[in-house]
């Protein structure tokens, strides 16, 4: 199944650039994984840029106010989907804004990482690294303890 990250602009932290060039860089190697950068704009026309590039794919839209999950609940939600053949799975980040009700009414599953609120490139670094995670339980290597 693949797996793509959509988000909105390119990140300009440092810390998020170094993180998300580490996380994707290893994800890539999987041959299943793209993060899909969108323009950024308002917010009506980011979410909008969002739900195109996430066309076909289930969606799993990253906010605050979704549900909380843990990294073996997330591994599991996605092994299930794997399973009932689905072909790929985006996760969606909106930008500075957040997303718009509509975006957020058409999520499969509505994901918070935490009850706090990220700043977008940082939420970006923390998905990948679950998502990491979660290919290395799949290979059975010894990284998550
Ligand atoms: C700065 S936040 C937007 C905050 C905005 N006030 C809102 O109501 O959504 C930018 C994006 O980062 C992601 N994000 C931030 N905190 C998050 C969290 N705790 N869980 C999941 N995603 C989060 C979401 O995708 C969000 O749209």
């Amino acid at each position: 199944m693949r797996i793509r990250v959509c988000v909105v602009g390119k990140p300009k932290l440092g810390y998020a650039k170094a993180g998300v060039e580490e996380y994707s860089s290893r994800l890539n190697k999987t041959g299943r994984f793209e993060l899909v950068q969108v323009r950024e704009g308002k917010q009506n026309e980011e979410s909008l840029r969002l739900l195109e590039a996430s066309q076909s794919y289930l969606r799993v839209v990253l906010d605050e106010r979704g549900e909380l999950a843990d990294t073996l609940s997330l591994h599991k939600k996605l092994l299930d989907w794997e399973l009932h053949g689905e072909k790929g799975v985006a996760f969606l980040i909106g930008g500075a804004n957040g997303h718009t009700e509509e975006l957020r009414r058409r999520a499969d599953w509505l994901l918070s990482l935490s009850r706090f609120t990220l700043q977008h490139e940082l939420a970006l670094v923390v998905l990948l690294e679950q998502l990491y995670r979660i290919e290395t339980l799949k290979r059975g290597e010894p990284y998550h303890r």
